[in-house]
C-alpha cells in the first residue's frame, strides 16, 4: 500500500529589497500567512546592506542623526524607510543583508533586483541554494552579451541551474503596495519532472531531461539539467504559484509564455523613454499615444523575430505585462518621468535619476542600449526605428523633436 510522503513547505525568499522588492515582499508575506499548509510562515529578503539616516519626517525619527543599517531598521520597524517608505510591511517579512544566508534551504526564489545586479548577484549563490529550488524573474530587463540576448529568467536559471518563471505586469509598486487594486501576468512553465505524474517506465530519467529551450537569439547549447524538486513539497502547480501571488487587490492570471512576459517588461521601458521625450517637450496625449503605438509593434515583432515561438504576440496584446504595462509606464513610471524631467530641465536622464530617485534605478536607460548593441550586432537597427531612435537620443546623436521623423516608415 502507498504511503503518504511527510509533507513539506516550500520555504520563500525574495532577493531584492527596493521599491518592488518590498512591495512583493510585502504581499508574498501576507499570502504565506494565508496558506500555512503550503508555505513557512516567514519571507526572508534579502537587503543589499546600506547606511541610512531616518529623515526628520519620518514617524519613526527619534531625534538622532545617526545613520543606521538599512537591514536593522527594516526589522525594528517594520517598513523599508528608504526605497518603500510609509507602508508598514508584516512581522514575517525577516530583512537579511547576507544574501546566501536568505537564500538557505528556501525552495522559492523570487528575484526582484534591477537588471543590472541580478548576474552578480547570482554568482554569489552559486552552490549555496537548494538543487531543486524554483524561481520567478520579476526584473525586468534584459542580458546582452557576446553571445546574444538573454531573459533575465535565463540568466538566473542557468547560472544557479534551476528552473526561473518570470512575473511582470502594470504594476507601478507604490499603488500596489498600498494595495490599489492592480493585475499582473506570471509566467510559469512547470517543468515535466515537478509534473505529480510519475515518469513512465522506459522514458530517461527526469533529471537527465534538459529543460530550458533555447532562445533563437544566442547561439550554442542554452539548456540546463534540472533536480526535480522532491515529492515532500507540495507541486508547484499554477494554482500554488497563485497563491504566493495572487492578493484581493494584486490578481494573477498564469500563463506559460516566460519569454513574453520578459520581454513584455523590458521592452517598454524602452518605449516610456520615448513617451516621456514627448511630454517633456509638451507635445500632449496624441504624440504619446503614437510612440506606444510604435512601441507595441516593435515589441512583438522583436519577440518574434528573435524568440520565435516561444514568445506569442498575444501575450504582448491581451496580458498584463504587455500593452497594459505600456499604458501604466508611459504614464506614470520612472522611466516616463525621469524622461520628461531631462527634457524640461535641460539635463541627462542620469542626472536626474541621481536626483531625483533616491537610489531607485532606472531599467529603460541600459536595456536601450543593450538592445541597440543587440539589433547593431544582428544589423537590424533599421527594422526597430523606435528602439533605435531612443538609443540616438541618449547617446546624443539625435534630439527629443526628430523622433516623429525617425519613426516615419521608410519607402
Ligand atoms: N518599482 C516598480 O514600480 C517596479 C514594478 C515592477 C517591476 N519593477 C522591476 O523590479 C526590479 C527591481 O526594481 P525595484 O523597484 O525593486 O528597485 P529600486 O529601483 O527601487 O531600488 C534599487 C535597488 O537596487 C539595490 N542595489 C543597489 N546597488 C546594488 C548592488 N550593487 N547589488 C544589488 N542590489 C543593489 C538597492 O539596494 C535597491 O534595493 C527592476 O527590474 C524594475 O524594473 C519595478
Ligand atoms: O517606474 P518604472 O518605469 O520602472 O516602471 C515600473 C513598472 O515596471 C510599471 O509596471
Amino acid at each position: 500500500m502507498a504511503t503518504l510522503s511527510a509533507q513539506r513547505k516550500h520555504k520563500v525568499t525574495v532577493v531584492g529589497s527596493g521599491n518592488w522588492g518590498t512591495t512583493m515582499a510585502k504581499l508574498v508575506a501576507e499570502n504565506v500567512k494565508e496558506h500555512t499548509s503550503l508555505f513557512e510562515e516567514t519571507v526572508q529578503m534579502w537587503v543589499h546592506e546600506e547606511e541610512v539616516t531616518l529623515p526628520k519626517e519620518s514617524k519613526h525619527y527619534s531625534g538622532s542623526d545617526k545613520p543606521e543599517k538599512l537591514s536593522q531598521l527594516i526589522n525594528k520597524v517594520h517598513e523599508n524607510v528608504k526605497y518603500l517608505p510609509n507602508i508598514t510591511l508584516p512581522p514575517n517579512v525577516v530583512a537579511n543583508p547576507d544574501l546566501p544566508a536568505s537564500c538557505k534551504d528556501s525552495t522559492i526564489l523570487i528575484f526582484v533586483l534591477p537588471h543590472q545586479f541580478t548576474a552578480r548577484s547570482c554568482e554569489q549563490l552559486v552552490g549555496k541554494i537548494l538543487p531543486y529550488a524554483r524561481a520567478i524573474c520579476c526584473t525586468k530587463g534584459v542580458d546582452v552579451g557576446e553571445k546574444g540576448i538573454r531573459l533575465m529568467s535565463e540568466t538566473i536559471g542557468m547560472s544557479l541551474n534551476i528552473y526561473c518563471g518570470a512575473l511582470s505586469g502594470a504594476n507601478i509598486a507604490s499603488e500596489i503596495a498600498q494595495e490599489k487594486y492592480s493585475e499582473t501576468t506570471v509566467a510559469y512553465d512547470p517543468p515535466p519532472m515537478d509534473s505529480r505524474n510519475p515518469t513512465p517506465s522506459g522514458s530517461p530519467n527526469a533529471s537527465q531531461v534538459d529543460l530550458i529551450a533555447p532562445s533563437k537569439a544566442v547561439p550554442g547549447p542554452r539548456s540546463t539539467r534540472l533536480t526535480p524538486l522532491p515529492t515532500e513539497y507540495p507541486h508547484l502547480s499554477h494554482d500554488n504559484i497563485r497563491k504566493l501571488f495572487h492578493r484581493p487587490y494584486f490578481h494573477v492570471h498564469l500563463v506559460n509564455d516566460v519569454a513574453g512576459v520578459s520581454l513584455g517588461g523590458a521592452l517598454k521601458n524602452i518605449i516610456a523613454l520615448a513617451a516621456g521625450f514627448v511630454d517633456g517637450l509638451g507635445w500632449g496625449d496624441n504624440a504619446k499615444a503614437a510612440v506606444m503605438r510604435v512601441g507595441i509593434l516593435e515589441m512583438v515583432k522583436f519577440g518574434k523575430a528573435f524568440f520565435g515561438e516561444s514568445a506569442r504576440a498575444s501575450t504582448f496584446t491581451e496580458e498584463s505585462c504587455g500593452v497594459a504595462d505600456v499604458i501604466t509606464s508611459c504614464m506614470g513610471g520612472r522611466n516616463f518621468r525621469c524622461a520628461k524631467m531631462a527634457v524640461e530641465r535641460g539635463e541627462s536622464i542620469a542626472e536626474i535619476e541621481e536626483k531625483e530617485l533616491n537610489g531607485q534605478k532606472l531599467q529603460g536607460t541600459s536595456t536601450a542600449l543593450e538592445v541597440n548593441a543587440f539589433l547593431k550586432s544582428q544589423g537590424m537597427e533599421a527594422d526597430f526605428p523606435l528602439f533605435t531612435a531612443v538609443y540616438n537620443i541618449l547617446e546624443g546623436n539625435a534630439k527629443p523633436e526628430d523622433i516623429p521623423e525617425l519613426i516615419e516608415p521608410k519607402h
